[in-house]
């Protein structure tokens, strides 16, 4: 059944890159499963000249090309219209809100509005306040919701600052956070995983585990995106945001119900039980690295102050690791690890619990083959899916025991279709669902609890930032934050390891 009320969906930002990568393909998909009400429009806007002609020829290159489709593509092409406007310039918006209800009235179409803010972050407060100013922003007749892109801030003074102007023209429930690792389907499994199976929850604390590991590795390095991604680093543009919820769906208690400010205030108890990072520990607890010329694959690849827009002489880390611990009940004592970079060999993300070992060693004498540490890794990406890794005995003589797997891969799932991020927080968002997306406390809390180490960076320049050859797992010095133990080299499918590694 389609709970999706009859609304248009107005972008900012309708001329950049998200709106042609990511959202109207995301859009095409869900149309294309009739996921999206028959009274239905999308409005791009920006300042770029456009007729909604050519703003529909622009899309058509990003949506698929497979014949099949083409009919489908016909149909929803029409549902795309297009606003040049100053979105900086409060004087235009009578525009704006004429031309909603003129294709509101043409399309029989409900003032139902959802306003997307894909455009660079200086706007976030902007238009929010210029559509406050033609009230486009509350209604008794029908809803009115904002989707703010990431990043929301820089740091935690100026996060607060946008959510107190966000929230001068928006009530928080109409607030769309957008964080899209929350919409991947293998994030939100994790929750499956941990609340919907006896086996795993009773043992998913500090009695049987002995630590938690999390990569979000990228084996891209910034590309077009030097000039962000300088200002930004993997802090800002990684960890604070992606890798944070993570924790949070990992470290989370169970929430009473499956509803937005349920789990979100789970999640925010997460946040709030972080051992804070005190500043002279920062050199100690956490890694950050920069990225250098290297050879892959016998190619020569580019050094990260090499890349078009970053400054020679940058200091900004392209890789981040970090030991900490939650100070609750579940996790006392549990260190948890996080790492993130860009050029480092294959792209994945992925969670993996270590379990404890058995207390007692009864086969072999060595440690080696005396015990392996189970570890359940849950796979973000890409191939999604979850393995399990236990000790069995190898066949004949004796009891020596070797390390074997047990493994689910999404792709075994026949004519399952996996819907990409935007598409599932898009339909969340139609149908006024904010499970997925993040609140403005827990915002505030993730930014709270990594500004001890921006500012330790920013006070300290004695903490190193380690160069890292391209290609390769991040500064050595890693290997070392993990006290007896050491991280998993994963590789592209999920189940791979050892002699044989495709990357
Ligand atoms: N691209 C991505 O994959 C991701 C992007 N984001 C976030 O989404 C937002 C949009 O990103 P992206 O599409 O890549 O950015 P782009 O630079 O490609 O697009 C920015 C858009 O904003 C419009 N715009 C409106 N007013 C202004 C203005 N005053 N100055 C500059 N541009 C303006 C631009 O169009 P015009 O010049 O015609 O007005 C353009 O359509 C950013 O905040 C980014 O951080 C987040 C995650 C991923
Ligand atoms: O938000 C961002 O995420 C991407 C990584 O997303 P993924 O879904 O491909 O894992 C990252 O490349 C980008 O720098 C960052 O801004």
């Amino acid at each position: 059944m389609n709970h999706t009320k009859p609304h248009i969906l107005v972008i900012f930002g309708a001329s950049g890159d998200l709106t042609k990568r990511k959202l109207i393909p995301a859009l095409f998909d869900l149309y294309k499963q009739k996921l999206l009400p028959a009274q239905f429009a999308v409005l791009g806007v920006s300042r770029t000249e456009l007729s909604d002609e050519e703003f529909r020829n622009r899309m058509t290159e990003f949506l698929p090309e497979e014949e099949t489709h083409q009919s489908v593509v016909e149909e929803f092409l029409p549902k795309l219209y297009y606003q040049p406007l100053a979105t900086d310039d409060g004087y235009e918006y009578p525009i704006l809100r004429d031309r909603l209800a003129t294709i509101a009235k043409q399309n029989v179409i409900a003032e139902n509005y959802i306003f997307y803010l894909s455009t660079p972050p200086k706007l976030y407060d902007v238009i929010p306040a210029n559509l406050a100013s033609v009230e486009l922003n509350k209604s008794d007749d029908g809803f009115r919701r904002l989707i703010v892109e990431k990043p929301f801030g820089t740091d935690l003074a100026s996060a607060k600052k946008l959510n107190k102007k966000l929230l001068h023209y928006f009530d928080e429930d109409q607030i769309y956070r957008i964080d899209h690792y929350l919409g991947k389907e293998s994030v939100q499994n994790m929750l499956v995983t941990r609340f919907a199976n006896g086996i795993f929850e009773p043992i998913w604390n500090h009695n049987f585990i002995q630590h938690v590991e999390i990569t979000s590795a990228e084996s891209l390095g910034v590309e077009e995106r030097g000039g962000y991604y300088d200002q930004s680093g993997a802090m800002r543009d990684m960890v604070q945001n992606h890798l944070m919820q993570l924790v949070g769906m990992v470290a989370m208690e169970p929430p009473v119900v499956i509803e937005a400010d349920a789990i979100r205030n789970e999640v925010l108890k997460v946040f709030q039980s972080l051992r804070p990072i005190k500043e002279d520990d920062v050199a100690s607890q956490v890694i950050r690295g920069q990225y250098t010329e290297s050879h892959i694959k016998k190619e020569l690849v580019k050094g990260y102050r090499q890349e078009k827009g970053v400054n020679p002489e940058s200091r900004t880390e392209t890789f981040f690791a970090m030991k900490f611990f939650i100070d609750n009940w579940r996790w006392s004592g549990v260190p948890f690890y996080i790492r993130t970079g860009k050029k480092l060999p294959t792209r994945v993300t992925e969670v993996v619990i270590h379990f404890k070992k058995t207390p007692h060693h009864l086969f072999g004498t060595s440690q080696a083959s005396q015990q392996t540490s189970n570890q359940l890794i849950i796979r973000i990406q890409p191939d999604e899916g979850i393995l399990l890794k236990f000790g069995m005995k190898v066949p004949g003589a004796g009891f020596r025991v070797q390390t074997v797997n047990m493994d689910f891969h999404y792709d075994d799932l026949a004519d399952t279709h996996l819907p990409s991020a935007y598409e599932r927080l898009l339909l969340d968002c139609m149908q006024g669902d904010a499970t997925l997306y993040s609140r403005g406390d827990a915002v505030e809390k993730a930014w709270a609890y990594v500004q001890p180490i921006l500012d330790a960076w920013q006070n300290n320049p004695d903490i190193p930032v380690y160069g890292y050859p391209a290609g390769t797992w991040g500064p050595e010095v890693t290997d070392k934050l993990i006290e007896g133990g050491s991280w998993r080299y994963p590789c592209k499918n999920l189940s791979d390891d050892g002699n044989y590694c495709e990357l």
